[in-house]
């Protein structure tokens, strides 16, 4: 068996005979029942059932519920998290998000299930060569950049060499720091290959990733996840997974969270219903495999820095799971977009999928905002994004099609930085395109090919000398807006503010 030579490493028949019992009970089960993440028309008479690809995959529905997975049937136990003999001999470990006493409305915790607790490895070592491109503490970040200048980035190239995702990460900006559990940042990441031989977890935040090419087959220890272009994933703070690259070039953007939890925003006036659908966001059914791996690694990032501890065993081993902490993924399409429907210009706000609330009210440490399709219906109204300052600020990304702000230079892959109060908003050829426009009174529908999004946080970001000196960074952003003339006209002055008070006179 092949569990056996680490038995013998740590010199236990008795282990080896329990393990042995174990497995003996597992494969029995295998075969008496219909199982595999609860699709019960499986049904496998073979000591293993072969549970479905990436691309079949089952889900669990719901935004933070307490749920509950089984791979095999009877393997959580009843009526307590913790009981003395587990079912099939398994080991009972808690995972918890939040701190014990965090109240209930906010307390996260899961409970798992599986053939070895995590605690059994080696120590961690820094992991060599260092990863020299992650950032997780901005209040001491030595050649940080801070700037009011709007700045733009080209989308990266994917390099020939052998990338996997966690290589291929690299930080653009952030504020804050990981060890005050306060703060953000953001990442990019450009790889080709799937992380082999290890598993990562994240001892320093939330990682919200969205893809712009490449699907990522996501391992975790609660289930599997297939992630396209289009949607977005959240593997919280702890949880060890690791990333395959099906169609080899990968890019896209990572949202990392220092301070707390991604939560559904609150709707307010909009009423119970609209944007995101909690039943839309989907999280994996209990999944797990059985292969020892010698030599296994468990690579953490922990305060910024990445550790690695050897264990002869897949960190993937939880046979069931409960409770509410747990990764999800979200399509973006399924938003529900609201917007003003006869005159004036929402806020973006109104776009929130999620956010991570500070402790001020209305105040997000991040709000993560998509720019989906959807129908322009406002009359005698500027359309696009109206020029602004914002005392936030905003990254953005763009996943495919052309940003309805921007008329060339912001490219899906690509990004910019509109930092606390640096102005910013259409760009030349966009605002004359529009103010040209003669008739605004017909419905217009925004390209369905086009999905951009934004994560806007209420602290400023410090930017990363690599991103700063990248040669991906767009010297010629400024430009887009030199070209915006003065259409002052003194002598229609008068006509004009009387046209534009007329919707809102008595
Ligand atoms: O800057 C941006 O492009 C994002 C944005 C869009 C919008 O419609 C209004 C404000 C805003 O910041
Ligand atoms: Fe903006």
């Amino acid at each position: 068996m092949e569990e056996k030579g680490m038995d013998e490493e740590h010199g236990g028949d008795a282990e080896r005979e329990r393990v042995e019992g174990v497995w003996r009970n597992i494969r029995q089960t295998f075969m008496d029942m219909s199982i595999s993440n609860g699709n019960a028309e499986n049904k496998h008479d073979d000591r293993r059932p072969s549970p479905p690809g990436f691309e079949d995959l089952q889900y669990l529905r719901g935004f933070g519920n307490g749920f509950s997975s089984e791979a095999i049937q009877g393997a959580l136990p009843n009526s307590q998290n913790s009981p003395l003999k587990c079912p099939f001999g398994l080991y009972a470990e808690q995972i918890s998000g939040t701190p014990f006493t965090a109240p209930r409305k906010a307390n996260q915790r899961s409970w798992l299930y599986r053939m070895k607790p995590s605690v059994t490895h080696e120590p961690f070592y820094p992991r060599q060569p260092a990863h020299e491109h992650l950032l997780s503490d901005f209040s001491n970040a030595k050649g940080c950049v801070t700037t009011p200048t709007q700045l733009r980035w080209k989308p990266s190239q994917i390099s020939e060499a052998r990338t996997d995702f966690i290589d291929g990460l690299f930080t653009i900006c952030g504020a804050g720091s990981c060890f005050v559990r306060h703060g953000y940042a953001i990442h990019m990441y450009a790889a080709n290959v799937s992380m082999e031989g290890y598993a990562f977890a994240n001892a320093d935040g939330d990682f919200l990733i969205v893809p712009q090419q490449g699907r990522l087959w996501i391992k975790t220890e609660c289930g599997r996840l297939q992630v396209s272009p289009g949607e977005m994933v959240v593997l919280q703070l702890g949880f060890r997974f690791s990333i395959n690259l099906p169609d080899g070039a990968s890019r896209g953007y990572v949202l990392e969270v220092f301070s707390g939890h991604f939560q559904l925003p609150d709707l307010g006036p909009i009423g119970a219903n609209g944007l995101a659908e909690p039943q839309d966001f989907l999280t994996p059914v209990a999944w797990y495999e059985e292969q020892v791996h010698f030599g296994f690694k468990v690579v953490q990032k922990f305060g910024g820095a990445l550790f690695e501890a050897k264990q002869d065993f897949s960190p993937f081993n939880v046979i069931a799971w409960r409770g509410n902490y747990a990764p999800f993924k979200y399509e973006l399409r399924k938003f529900c977009p609201f917007s003003t429907t006869l005159f004036d210009h929402a806020d973006p706000s109104i776009n929130t999928v999620l956010t991570v609330p500070s402790e001020i009210p209305g105040v997000a440490v991040v709000d993560f905002v998509v720019f989906p399709t959807k129908w322009l219906v406002a009359e005698h109204t500027f359309l696009p994004p109206y020029f602004h300052r914002n005392c936030m600020s905003e990254f953005m990304g763009l996943i495919y099609g052309l940003y309805e702000g921007k008329a060339e230079g912001f490219l899906p892959g690509g990004a910019s930085l509109h930092s606390c109060m640096t102005p910013h908003g259409v760009d030349t050829l966009t605002y004359e395109k529009t103010v040209a426009g003669e008739d605004d009174s017909k419905p217009s529908k925004v390209s369905e090919d086009t999905l951009a999004f934004m994560f806007e946080s209420s602290l400023t970001p410090k930017i990363t000398p690599w991103a700063f000196n990248s040669p991906d960074i767009d010297p010629d952003y400024y430009k887009c807006w030199i070209g915006l003339r003065s259409h002052f006209d003194q002598g229609n002055a008068n006509l004009k503010v009387t046209r534009q008070e007329s919707p809102r006179s008595p």
